[in-house]
């Protein structure tokens, strides 16, 4: 539906010494460095990253809020930007329907009179009729659970009221795909977990398009078909959220996404998907390896905490089973960690909250091979 093919943007580097450098050399910085990717129809696709990182620049310049410095961006068979071409579409002419952080509501208009605005500034021979604007704003406003409110001033509106009233806004115009970016960063805590099964539930529910903006990984996790990792305006990893999260394909990945134990190995062995790997505290089997590396490689293993498996006895017969002691446990209410010395080495596991094991006492742990993975080394 979507594609947006080696796009980059790129700014006068106006901090200090660069800035002077500009002058002969003329220094630019990227804020994107090159990044593609594909939204298929009815799908969520969220672009997750620090801040920084270039996710709002990338879907801008999808917005046509921002010129692009080079690439292509194709909507439904639609060219909307080519730098090879000088085709730039308008923003009002995209299509596009947009939530932003600050849903920015009009104030002084009632809640009906918000969402009809954007069909009532459309050119005459494209607006619809009184009849139909009065249908598709009772239509936005029933989806967005917001037809008891209609006659209401906006202002006078929950914090959660006012982001769905800015999504039924976005949505009364049928955009062919909705930008949110941070929609829900300005609700408190309680409220934009709620809201984020709700946004879910409704871009479900009318098969939307939609790009996602977020720094926040469970949001992005929880809401996504589809995640794009970025990191300093490039796309690290693009995947399911399940995938991203058990197969991460780089550290910086592993790191930002969820909490991971990292050891750096030495491949002994590969047999198939089967990978032998020698740490600094004994040797440990990856099981289910995609594009195993080769024997002598060094690589990174990266193990989740929830998959280190503890216990007070020595089991014997499982695979990756070591001794250490336990250094701290930290109580988290729904989960308990036990952080596990084993040489200098610490290893992070989260378990059952049941499980209680006291500092200074000798256990055990294992992984299991197919939760071992392997990070190429950057
Ligand atoms: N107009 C501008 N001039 C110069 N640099 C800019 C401009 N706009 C953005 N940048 C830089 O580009 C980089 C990417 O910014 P962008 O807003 O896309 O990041 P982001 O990932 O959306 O971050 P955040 O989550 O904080 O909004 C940043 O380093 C930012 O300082």
């Amino acid at each position: 539906m979507l594609t947006v093919e080696s796009l980059k943007k790129s700014y006068d580097d106006t901090s200090g010494r660069s800035a002077k450098r500009k002058s002969d050399q003329g220094t630019r910085v990227y804020a994107v460095g090159g990044v593609d990717f594909e939204v298929h129809e009815g799908e969520l696709f969220t672009l997750l990253g620090p801040s920084g990182c270039g996710k709002t620049t990338t879907l801008r310049a999808v917005a046509g809020l921002e010129r692009p410095t080079e690439g292509r961006v194709t909507l439904g068979g639609t060219v909307l930007f080519d730098s090879d071409h000088g085709v730039n579409v308008h923003a009002n002419r995209r299509g596009l329907g947009m939530v932003f952080q600050s849903y920015a509501i009009w104030p002084h208009l009632s809640v009906f009179k918000n969402v009809s605005f954007p069909l009532e500034v459309m050119p005459r021979a494209k607006r619809p009729g009184r009849k139909e604007i009065e249908d598709r704003v009772g239509q936005a406003l029933e989806v967005t659970e917001l037809g008891a409110y209609s006659s209401r001033p906006a202002t006078k509106l929950s914090g959660g009221q006012q982001q769905r009233l800015a999504l039924a806004r976005a949505l009364v115009t049928r955009p062919d795909l909705m930008l949110l970016d941070e929609p829900l960063s300005n609700l408190d805590a309680k409220l934009r977990e709620s809201m984020r099964f709700e946004l879910k539930r409704l871009q479900r529910e009318l098969n939307l398009t939609a790009i996602y903006v977020t720094h926040d990984q469970s949001e992005a996790l929880v809401m996504s078909n589809r995640i794009a990792v970025m990191n300093k305006g490039r796309i690290e990893q693009i995947g399911k959220p399940r995938e991203i999260y058990t197969k991460p394909a780089t550290r910086f990945v592993a790191e930002f996404i969820g909490t991971s134990n990292f050891m750096e190995a030495k491949v002994v062995s590969v047999t198939g998907d089967e990978v032998a790997v020698d740490t600094a505290q004994g040797r440990l089997l990856a099981r289910g390896v995609e594009a195993p590396p080769a024997a002598g490689d060094t690589v990174l293993i990266s193990v989740r905490p929830e998959c280190v498996d503890l216990s007070r006895e020595r089991r014997g017969d499982v695979p990756n089973e070591w001794a250490g002691t336990v250094l701290t446990r930290a109580f988290m209410g729904d989960v308990v960690d036990h952080i596990v010395g084993v040489g200098d080495l610490e290893i992070r596991n989260r378990s059952n909250p049941n499980l209680s094991i006291a500092p200074g006492t000798e256990v055990y742990f294992s992984v299991p091979p197919d939760k071992v993975t392997l990070v190429p080394v950057d």
